[in-house]
């Protein structure tokens, strides 16, 4: 016998779609056009289901888990008034005139909005929805582990374990470099970064320093980090965390200047956005011993090149971008980007919306 939990979850779905479709039936019967939204890749469950339940846009998506190409995307946005799309989409001027002047929402399943043109979107007075908060937690426990991999050397360990490099136990093999008592650079201090932070406390890290295009007073008050220029982080800190947004002011930051102000024991992290490091010059950086090691969650192309030099580099770790990557995680940002959609759609407050 079906308890009522059991009936009430089965009967909930049936009955949200069968007010979806009353309500789709109702408005075709009046003549009335639904707004038409372009979704651009498949989604993780939630957020479809909300666009879906809403009954309140026609919806169009590339099903696929690989991006949409760029001429099938031009064509699919003429004439969409809401464009869901992902940190893989150029959203530019090129693409704003072929989806014409009925385009009044974007919103983007990523914090980062680095891909959008947002001096043509404010032209054009169309508003953008993003997903910040949902994945703090997220980035900052892969930044902490990716750290961890990278500064007592995981996946060389690894490695040399399945490999036949493991002869016998050595004092002097395999060792890295420890948290305790060490001085951690903030690179970027927002929501990300106290989030490491905070992960990083009870590793016993001794000095947290930070450096921004400003101070940020009160947040750092609240963590204990202190403001220093960026020559001054890269003399003090054993480990680099870059977690800034990627802006003119940011791109290609952290470059030669920068790493040969480090300590050559120290460790590079970089789950921010890949155009923030000249790779060329981490390259050097870490073949010519200048600094200890790397790790990269983005890099710049993504993917990155299988024959690239940076894979061949022990000292060097790469993640495919995977920072935000659990289901709970996946599933609040998409949740987020369609909840701002619908607002942007409806012209009402989103609970999410990049200032222009
Ligand atoms: O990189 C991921 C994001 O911006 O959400």
């Amino acid at each position: 016998m079906w308890s009522f939990s059991q009936s009430k979850v089965l009967y909930k779905p049936f009955v949200a779609e069968f007010n979806t479709c009353c309500k789709l039936q109702a408005m075709k019967a009046a003549g009335k056009h639904l707004p038409k939204v372009y979704i651009t890749r498949r989604i993780p469950p939630d957020g479809l289901t909300i666009l879906k339940q809403s009954g309140s846009c026609e919806i169009e998506q590339w099903d696929s888990d690989d991006p949409v190409p760029r001429s099938e995307l031009l064509k699919k946005v003429s004439g969409i008034q809401g464009l869901y799309c992902l940190l893989t989409e150029k959203i530019d001027k090129e693409l704003l005139e072929a989806a014409g002047p009925n385009l009044k929402v974007v919103s983007t399943m990523s914090v980062g909005y680095d891909h959008l043109s947002l001096e043509e979107l404010k032209k054009r007075r169309i508003r953008v929805g993003f997903t910040p908060d949902v994945l703090t937690e997220a980035v900052a426990e892969l930044t902490v582990a990716l750290l961890l991999a990278t500064s007592r050397r995981l996946i060389e360990a690894v490695d040399e374990a399945k490999n036949g490099g493991w002869g016998t136990w050595k004092p002097l093999w395999m060792c890295g470099s420890g948290l305790t008592g060490s001085s951690v650079g903030i690179l970027g201090l927002g929501r990300i970064g106290e989030a490491i932070v905070n992960r990083l406390k009870p590793f016993g890290v001794l000095k947290f320093l930070y450096n921004d295009v400003a101070p940020r007073e009160e947040l750092a008050a609240k963590i204990s980090a202190e403001f220093v220029s960026l020559d001054e982080l890269a003399k003090q800190s054993d480990f680099i965390m870059v977690c800034c947004a990627l802006t003119p002011q940011t791109k290609g930051m952290c470059n030669k200047n920068l790493f040969s102000k480090m300590k050559r024991n120290a460790v590079f992290i970089n789950t921010s956005r890949g155009a923030v490091v000249n790779q060329e010059d981490l390259y050097h950086a870490l073949v010519n011993g200048q600094i200890a090691a790397a790790g990269l969650d983005v890099t710049v192309p993504e993917p990155l090149p299988t024959d690239h030099p940076l894979f061949k580099l022990k000292n060097c770790v790469i993640l495919p971008h995977i920072a935000s990557a659990t289901v709970e995680t996946r599933n609040a940002m998409s949740a987020l980007a369609a909840n701002n959609l619908l607002a942007g759609l409806k012209g009402d407050m989103m609970p999410k919306e990049v200032p222009l």
